[in-house]
């Protein structure tokens, strides 16, 4: 049963029970009774949706709740506890006071994963957990399936926990799996329950994740020079900086440019080198750092979103990619006029992001990372470029996220708009932390006239300030909640993430794959959108270029085109180097620059759960698709001038032709996405696939007797262009045909050597992709 509430307005109780909506006001049906002199209707509504909250009519002095702007309050209560909440409606000395409080004895037992330490016996061979009245332990919370996961015990390995694949993730150690061998003393969460192995048959919920907080203790970072190759000491930017912050806070940090305040909100995402500790909802990120990712979002101070597409599809792919917006398509279009209307992008949504102004698009990338319903909101400057209404209206819209129970941190330049925020860090030249605590309270703090005054005392005489911060209460009360075990089990570690421990359970196909077979047909449609929005002349280049090497191979080639009698042709080697080359450059140029150009926005989705195998995989999958529409416009526009050859190997002259320049072409795409995986820049990018494509001219075997130059051959065999001329002339009987062939074993004239090179190519295709892969993941972990 659900909690009644207790409302105090000048001395008469009302009490409330959770159903519908209660409306305070003036009129004789108001379920609360005001006298306000003449207001005309009800001035507050009560709702309770497992919580209870307040929300101001609209008509109230600019719904103010306690002098903030409020669309609707949440009532903090505690049943049985003797608490009592106050909100004054309206202007903040005259507004109506209204006192909210619980019933003293608990309407019903506290559900059993309120209760924190509580004991499971794990006595029989399988323990289910989940959120049906069915499973043995219930965990009722939203994110969890009705049946979960499921304990196991086995006689030889002992005691295994396996994942559904339903609902949110199953984290051991703050990673996430879908199986894992649990040894005494290893813990795992589900939803919002944390559960500690206390010994065999023990299970211990030691902590529920939400409703907790950001502890960051003694936090300093730094950064290593990269260019200095030896030694590179790391430069400290952030040092000694201490953090408490209650969960549905919103934390503003301040400080001149260039004293640390991205560089706090890099250490929170793990990019960063860090000493000290740094704690969200009880989770290590030194440890944890994945879950806590996971229930994390940022905002990055650049706008990094596909600017070709508009601010609807983007909404909408990243809705269908974060679970947290919504399982349904009705629950996803509703997350998103709502985020909509609070940052007033109703009229915008169907303008390419690229004609957006800058506080336009900064509205949006803000509610790309709102969607998700994160329970860490990070966002770097969230109001630089906004105007003062828009800038006001973003507070708000983090304000009741922050009611949702989210914590959320920022930092601003906009000292006006400090007063919207809970707690103020202000970081001082050095990376010194110089105060922590009320934003009122901030300008008294340091003895200033203004903050341009505070900011001059930051940047040049921090020393007075950030002893005043050390000596305070701060660092001690960060220090002892940090020290306090949040999971019994679990030692200490330091901040900067180590080898995994010698015991840490072993994992088997990680939930990561599950999301990535989800988020791939999400891809697929988003790298369709980007085709469509290159343009018409864009577009029309993907069958013009490889029409054009069709055409070019047709006109320099002979009569017979790639047959004729034996050893009478004399440009059937040129003619197949012309093809192959234009199948191979097309194929490559479809994908050299395109992950390098994306890295941005390729960052981003990555650090809120977009899968970097499924990220190229779709890419592979729609430029393959693409790769072969080529191979197969060249091999038209070539036999529209020229005959087929006089021989093949496997399907017939056309159908060998066609086959063997989609497998190269194929290969060269694959290749192409590993370059732009691995360029920095899209100008390495254009380098290094420069470089590639002399090569793969050069030593296709065409041009040089690779027969000769063994280590020419090795390094010609790492590249598509080999493989596919190879094919082609094993195919076409180029080494009978054509006058001059050089006597390449590989030309043979079999069907085994045509079916090995063209699996060769087929290896290459899938080898480079993986290997695309492995290299943004690595690029995308890695720290500054
Ligand atoms: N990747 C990096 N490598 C080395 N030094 C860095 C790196 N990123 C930032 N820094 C340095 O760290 C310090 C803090 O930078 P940071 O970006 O955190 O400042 P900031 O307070 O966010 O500045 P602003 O208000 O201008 O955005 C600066 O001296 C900066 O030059």
């Amino acid at each position: 049963m659900p909690d009644a509430l207790y409302v105090t307005v000048h001395d008469s109780v009302t009490r409330l029970v959770p159903s519908g909506e209660h409306a305070i006001g003036p009129d004789a049906g108001s379920d609360v009774r005001v006298d306000l002199g003449g207001a005309p209707g009800p001035v507050a509504w009560l709702r309770y949706i497992g919580h209870w909250i307040l929300r101001p009519a609209s008509h109230v002095d600019e719904t103010l709740v306690d002098g903030r702007p409020r669309t609707e309050q949440l009532i903090h209560l505690e049943t049985g506890r003797d608490t009592k909440v106050t909100f004054r409606l309206g202007p903040v000395h005259t507004g109506l006071l209204l006192g909210f409080s619980a019933p003293l004895q608990a309407a019903a037992p506290p559900p059993p994963y309120r209760s924190g330490g509580r004991l499971h016996r794990l006595d029989d061979a399988m323990t289910v957990l989940g959120s049906g009245a069915g499973a043995d332990i219930v965990v009722p919370d939203l994110g969890v399936a009705a049946r979960h996961a499921t304990l196991r015990r086995r006689d030889v390995t002992g005691l295994e926990i396996r994942d559904h694949g339903q609902g949110d993730p199953t984290y051991v150690r703050g990673r996430r799996i879908m199986w894992a061998r649990l040894r005494a003393g290893d813990s795992f969460t589900v939803g919002d329950s944390a559960f500690t192995l206390l010994d065999e048959v023990t299970l211990r919920e030691t902590r529920q994740v939400r409703g907790a907080s950001l502890v960051v203790s003694d936090l300093s970072a730094a950064y290593r020079p990269a260019w200095r190759p030896w030694p590179r000491q790391p430069v400290t930017k952030l040092d000694g900086l201490s953090v408490v912050l209650r969960s549905g806070e919103i934390l503003a940090v301040v400080g001149p440019s260039g004293t640390g305040k991205s560089t706090f909100f890099k250490a929170l995402r793990g990019e960063v080198e860090t000493s000290g500790r740094l704690l969200f909802s009880g989770l290590d990120l030194a440890t944890e750092g994945e879950q806590v990712r996971d229930m994390a979002a940022f905002v990055p101070q650049q706008v990094d979103l596909h600017e070709s597409l508009t601010p609807g599809r983007v909404l909408g792919q990243a809705a269908r990619l974060l679970p947290g917006a919504g399982t349904t398509a009705a629950e996803r279009r509703g997350r998103i006029a709502e985020v909509a209307a609070h940052l007033d992008l109703a009229g915008l949504l169907h303008r390419p992001i690229r004609e957006l102004s800058g506080g336009e698009k900064r509205r949006v990338s803000i509610g790309v990372e709102v969607l998700g319903r994160p329970r860490l909101l990070v966002l770097d400057e969230p109001t630089s470029a906004l105007d003062a209404g828009i800038a006001r209206s973003v507070m708000r819209m983090l304000r009741t996220v922050a009611d949702d129970g989210c914590t959320v941190a920022l930092s601003t330049h906009a000292t006006d708009q400090l007063g919207d925020a809970d707690k103020v860090l202000v970081i001082g030249a050095g990376g010194r932390p110089l105060y922590y605590g009320e934003p009122e309270a901030v300008l008294d703090d340091f003895g200033a006239s203004g903050f341009a005054d505070l900011m001059e005392t930051a940047r040049h005489r921090p020393q007075e300030a950030a002893a005043r911060f050390r000596a305070g209460p701060v660092p001690a009360e960060a220090a002892r909640l940090a020290a306090a075990p949040a999971t019994p089990a679990a030692p200490a570690t330091p901040s900067t993430p180590a080898a995994p421990p010698a015991d840490e359970p072993r994992m088997r196909g990680e939930a990561t794959w599950r999301r990535g077979v989800r988020q791939f047909p999400i891809l697929v449609g988003r790298e369709l959108a980007l085709l469509r929005a290159r343009g018409a002349l864009a577009l029309a280049q993907i069958p013009a270029v490889p029409a054009l090497g069709g055409l070019l191979a047709a006109l320099g080639a002979s009569a017979a085109g790639l047959g004729g009698a034996e050893g009478d042709n004399r440009h059937a080697v040129q003619t197949l180097t012309l093809l192959i080359t234009a199948c191979v450059f097309a194929g490559q140029s479809l994908t050299y620059g395109d992950v390098v150009a994306q890295f941005p926005v390729l960052r981003r989705e990555w650090r809120a759960g977009v899968s970097p195998g499924a990220v190229i995989a779709a890419k592979a999958a729609v430029f393959g698709v693409l790769a072969v529409l080529q191979a197969l416009i060249t091999v038209g526009a070539f036999r529209l001038l020229r005959p087929p050859a006089t021989s093949s190997l496997l399907l017939g002259p056309d159908a060998d032709l066609a086959i063997c320049l989609a497998a190269g072409a194929l290969a060269a795409m694959s290749a192409g996405l590993l370059i732009s995986a691995a360029a920095p820049t899209v100008e390495r990018a254009v380098g290094w696939a420069t470089a590639a494509a002399i090569c793969q001219v050069a030593l296709s075997g065409s041009l040089l007797d690779l027969s000769e130059h063994p280590v020419l051959s090795a390094a010609g065999s790492l590249l598509p262009s080999r493989w596919a001329t190879a094919a082609l002339a094993a195919s076409s009987d180029a080494r009978g045909v054509a006058f001059g062939a050089p006597p390449d074993e590989l030309w043979r004239h079999r069907p085994a050597f045509m079916i090995i090179e063209l699996g060769v190519l087929l290896a290459m295709t899938i080898g480079y992709g993986c290997a695309a892969r492995l290299v943004l993941r690595y690029r995308l972990a890695r720290r500054s």
